[in-house]
């Protein structure tokens, strides 16, 4: 059980990013989390990873204080150092898990392996990070909006995968700006704003989170939209 309670942060002592955040997630889930920008779903993933030093909560993964190397994670940004090849990045890999076999992953996400990753696109850098994050074969896999750039065809294949993982027992959070793409693996959603999270909906109620996070505002949104056009 991955177990986040009571998490603050703050980076410049002033601004509160976070407030209070409590979340649980168990072996074998997908968890989604849901935001808008800003909201701090990043910063939690950071404070998850160890990269950003929060002022008070605890994160423990089965009774113990989470540590990074029980950590796959993929960012937003997947940066590479520019004059090396997919191939020789993935190689790097090699080390923490010999067995892992790169050529038959490729099958399935047909990376261009003898290029240098400055000739890839956003989409492939993506692909490139996910299979190398893959590779490590660790508890617990944050990914934030892993979707991004990607081609359906491929986001399919992730989603295969991610449900994979979770039936071999990986907890996984996940973000995405797009709901659907969760809503479809998720076990549970959670919605960030305001410092914490506001709402967390199981899979049989995910109809409810788009008039939760919508419904209010919309009716406001089209007539200022209206209004606007007009003018
Ligand atoms: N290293 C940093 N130093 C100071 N402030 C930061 C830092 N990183 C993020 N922030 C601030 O923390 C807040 C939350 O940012 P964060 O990137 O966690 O949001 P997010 O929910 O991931 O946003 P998005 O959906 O746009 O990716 C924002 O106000 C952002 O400006």
């Amino acid at each position: 059980m991955l177990k986040i309670e009571n998490l603050s942060l703050s980076y410049d002592g002033k601004k509160t990013i976070l407030e209070g955040l409590c979340l649980d997630a168990k072996e074998g889930s997908l968890h989604g989390l849901v935001g808008g920008n800003g909201s701090g779903k990043t910063s939690l993933f950071n404070c998850l990873y160890g990269t950003v030093v929060f002022q008070q909560g605890t994160i423990l993964l089965n009774g113990s204080p989470l540590k990074r190397d029980a950590i796959a994670y993929l960012e937003t940004e997947n940066f590479f150092y520019p004059k090396i090849t997919g191939k020789e990045y993935l190689n790097l890999f090699a080390h923490v898990n010999p067995g892992f076999d790169f050529r038959g992953w490729n099958e399935l996400f047909v990376l261009p392996l003898n290029r240098l990753t400055d000739t890839y696109s956003s989409g492939m850098k993506k692909k490139l990070a996910f299979l190398g994050i893959m590779s490590f074969d660790r508890p617990v896999m944050i990914l934030d909006e892993p979707f991004n750039g990607v081609d359906m065809e491929t986001v399919q294949i992730m989603k295969v995968i991610l449900d994979k993982l979770r039936h071999a027992g990986k907890i996984i959070l996940i973000t995405s700006h797009i709901l659907e793409s969760l809503t479809s693996i998720c076990d549970s959603i959670s919605y960030l704003s305001g410092k914490n999270i506001v709402f967390t909906y199981n899979r049989s109620d995910y109809d409810k989170i788009q008039e939760a996070v919508f419904g209010l505002d919309n009716a406001g949104t089209k007539a200022r939209v209206a209004r606007l056009l007009q003018s």
